[in-house]
């Protein structure tokens, strides 16, 4: 076993396990040779030593960590903590300001303790997050960076001893043994926490605590979640994308009578003794609010600032994005807790205009504006006609059920907010459903003028311009400061600035009365004017001078934007009455061809009754569809609806079931506001006198209708007669009538 050892190239290299060493371990040889020229030892020698010290090596790794699983499971409590809970980032920023932390070596440095999962789908929102204490001056350019956004540490990979309520705790953070190359950061981590004994009082008052901290940070704010598709598997998921500091309900112009009686009924619906209330009779407790009226008049505004009074989070899910298919809203509805705000946006959106009854549906009108889905849903048909939201898509009887279904939430507080009030089926806003609807407006002379104050009036928190004389020089200033005994001083400045501030509150006051006095009534909304507002937000009087020429160039737009509508609008309804007259034209080919097989077969059997007749008639008229206008096309569905409906009366020579498809609909309702979207929306029911329309008087409701023009008068109390097609005037109707309130 004296081998001596050759330095490579030189002549023939001997067969030694070193050069089988070296094989496994690159450099080994280079290493056994230095020490074998210089130092003279032979690591030939030492092989079985290395050997015996890694056998032990491994075997104690193995037997530690077969030693620690033991451990862990029979006495220890472990908690582990999902990385796509919110609960990761309760304990993430506990973690955060523990000691241990503070002294690891090793660490991960964080701007955002939040899962990544929630920064790769919303970005980093929350307003503490924002605010990176950077401050820009007049002209624009950044005049001082005093804040930074403070880092946060929290221990990298591995096991954390800490001590805990004296209790020795571990924070593990690990790589999981599977990794999936989709998976965010925070999904590519485990985190527990364990402690030793069977008893795990410990890790759950650590939680609590950690919940309770992180609640606190939150808790003058508004925290807003969304519903999105999380993960690889898109399942969805109620993301908190958000947390304002809450809007105070007072900077939501709205008619003080109707901010009153929403906040008073909410009150009374979250108290207690009404939960009670309901249970006991048996009615589901839930409480439905409308939202109705053109864009940016503050229908969100109200719908957050309703959730920040109340300090209740807000999920909201608009029914224009993709996320609302009819099993993810399922899902979400399922995951919300018992006292929130849902705000359901766009209800007017595609797949909800379609009422459930078919004989009121128009698959083939055009699309509303921006309705991008709405062309989607119109088209399928099933074998029978009726028109169905391609698969997946929200349905009308899809969503009543997750609103109300037996596996809905009690306890929350829906807001539905639309555009458009006539584009909705009367089943989704009945009562039950909707308790309250809260017409919104563009604004009037006097929201004008609030806006205005609202910008301008000097606010808790705002610069003021110093009043001294000395202010103009912040040197002097200091120096003024300097010298006057303090108490006098303050007491001096004190009263500067509230003379100043009600100098400008009444100058605003004037300057509000010009400006609203110049802006044409109901003509822009509310978020138009703070629009406009905004840019001059330093400067009222510009703002007043340069009024008519904002006017100017905002009806332009608005002009502009019309008739690109109006455009929109035309090319979509050529497309729709293009396609119709396509499918017309197939239709009758194909009823042609299955007629004049039929006429080969059974020539002598003429034609066998009305039913055919009709579709002679149709098939006769096919070709000319194609030509045919929609208001044709209309008109003869109505006339075969007439006829079937006719035929089924004859034959059946009943009264009128309620649940078969009522022929006529007459519904004397509360009528629109003149001049109101829905006004001009609105279809007149049509009743001719050979018709005998399926009347059904329900017994009459109360609407009650705050006309807040005329704010000091009483409610007024109309009657109400609903002929409501299909459903008729439901229990719900009767028991609950609906207060209707105008907000503008
Ligand atoms: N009545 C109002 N009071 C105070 N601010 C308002 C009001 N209406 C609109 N605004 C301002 O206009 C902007 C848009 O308002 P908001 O989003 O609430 O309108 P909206 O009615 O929900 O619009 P949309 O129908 O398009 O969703 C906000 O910045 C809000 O502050």
């Amino acid at each position: 076993m004296n081998e001596t050892l050759i330095p490579p190239g030189a002549g023939e290299p001997p067969l030694s396990p070193i050069a089988m060493l070296d094989y496994l371990f690159p450099g080994f040889t280079l290493l056994a040779n230095f020490l074998q020229s210089h130092l003279g030892i032979n690591l030939n020698l030492y092989i079985p030593v290395l050997l015996s010290i890694s056998f032990i090596a491994a075997a104690w790794r193995y037997l530690s960590s077969y030693l620690s699983d033991l451990m862990e499971s029979y006495l220890m409590s472990v908690v582990d903590i999902r990385t796509d809970d919110e609960i990761y980032n309760m304990l993430m920023g506990w973690v955060a300001q523990q000691t241990f932390s503070q002294g690891a070596r090793r660490f991960v440095a964080n701007t955002n303790l939040n899962s990544r999962m929630y920064w790769w789908m919303w970005g980093s929102n929350d307003e503490d997050d924002e605010d990176d204490g950077t401050e820009i001056d007049e002209t624009g350019a950044v005049v001082s960076k005093k804040k930074k956004k403070a880092l946060a540490y929290t221990p990298t990979f591995g096991s954390h001893w800490f001590i805990y309520k004296r209790r020795l705790l571990i924070f593990k953070r690990q790589q999981p043994a599977t990794q999936s190359p989709f998976y965010t950061t925070s999904e590519r981590e485990e985190i527990s926490i364990s402690c030793f004994g069977r008893n795990p009082w410990v890790l759950k008052e650590l939680l609590n605590e950690a919940r309770q901290i992180y609640l606190k940070r939150d808790e003058a704010k508004t925290l807003i979640y969304r519903g999105a598709l999380k993960g690889t598997g898109l399942e969805p998921t109620w993301q908190r994308c958000m947390a304002r500091t809450s809007r105070p309900f007072s900077t939501v112009i709205l008619n003080e009578d109707v901010k009153q009686k929403l906040i008073e009924d909410v009150t009374d619906y979250l108290n207690p003794a009404t939960r009670r209330w309901y249970a006991n009779r048996g009615i589901p407790y839930r409480r439905g609010y409308l939202l109705w009226g053109p864009p940016g008049t503050g229908k969100s505004s109200l719908s957050l600032a309703l959730a920040g009074f109340f300090k209740m989070r807000i999920y909201i899910v608009s029914l224009s994005s993709m996320t609302a298919t009819e099993e993810n809203l399922a899902s979400l509805f399922a995951e919300l807790p018992r006292r929130c705000v849902v705000l359901l946006e766009d209800i007017d959106t595609a797949g909800l205009t379609h009422t459930r009854d078919p004989s009121q549906s128009d698959s083939s009108s055009p699309p509303a504006d921006g309705d991008t889905t709405a062309a989607v849903v119109a088209d399928p048909k099933t074998p029978g006609g009726k028109p169905v939201p391609p698969p997946g898509r929200l349905s009308l009887s899809g969503l009543l059920n997750i609103l109300d279904g037996v596996a809905s939430q009690e306890g929350r507080v829906l807001i539905m907010t639309t555009n458009h009030l006539e584009k909705l089926d009367k089943a989704l806003i009945r009562p039950g459903r909707v308790d309250m609807q809260v017409k919104f407006d563009k604004a009037d002379q006097g929201m004008t003028a609030a806006i205005f104050r609202a910008i301008y009036a000097p606010l808790e928190g705002d610069d003021l311009p110093s009043v001294t004389p000395t202010a103009n020089s912040p040197a002097l200033a200091a120096l003024e400061k300097k010298l006057i005994p303090l108490s006098d001083g303050e007491q001096e400045r004190k009263e500067g600035k509230e003379r100043q501030k009600k100098e400008i509150l009444d100058r605003v006051d004037k300057l509000a009365g010009e400006f609203a006095s110049k802006v044409p009534p109901m003509e822009f909304s509310p978020a138009e004017i703070q629009g406009f507002l905004l840019k001059n937000k330093r400067n009222p009087e510009k703002a007043v001078e340069g009024v008519e020429e904002w006017l100017v160039v905002a009806r332009k737009e608005q002009k502009e934007r019309e008739v690109e509508q109006a455009k929109k609008k035309e090319e979509e309804a050529k497309k729709a009455a293009k396609k119709a007259a396509k499918k017309a034209k197939k239709k009758a080919a194909a009823k042609k061809k299955r007629k004049s097989k039929k006429d080969d077969t059974t020539e002598s059997d003429g034609e066998s009754g009305d039913s055919d007749a009709s579709e002679a008639e149709e098939s006769d008229g096919g070709d000319s569809d194609a030509s045919e206008s929609e208001e044709e096309k209309a008109k003869k569905k109505e006339k075969k609806t007439r006829k079937s409906g006719k035929k089924d009366k004859e034959k059946k020579a009943k009264p009128a079931a309620l649940t078969t498809a009522p022929v006529v609909e007459v519904r004397v309702d509360t009528p629109p506001p003149s001049g109101s979207e829905a006004d001009k929306g609105a279809p007149v029911p049509e009743l001719k006198l050979d018709e005998k329309p399926v009347v059904v008087v329900a017994a009459p409701a109360k609407t009650m209708t705050i006309d807040t023009k005329k704010a000091n008068e009483e409610p007024v109390e109309k009657a109400q007669v609903s002929g409501d097609s299909g459903y008729g005037a439901t229990p719900a109707e009767v028991a609950a009538p609906v207060a209707q309130v105008e907000a503008a």
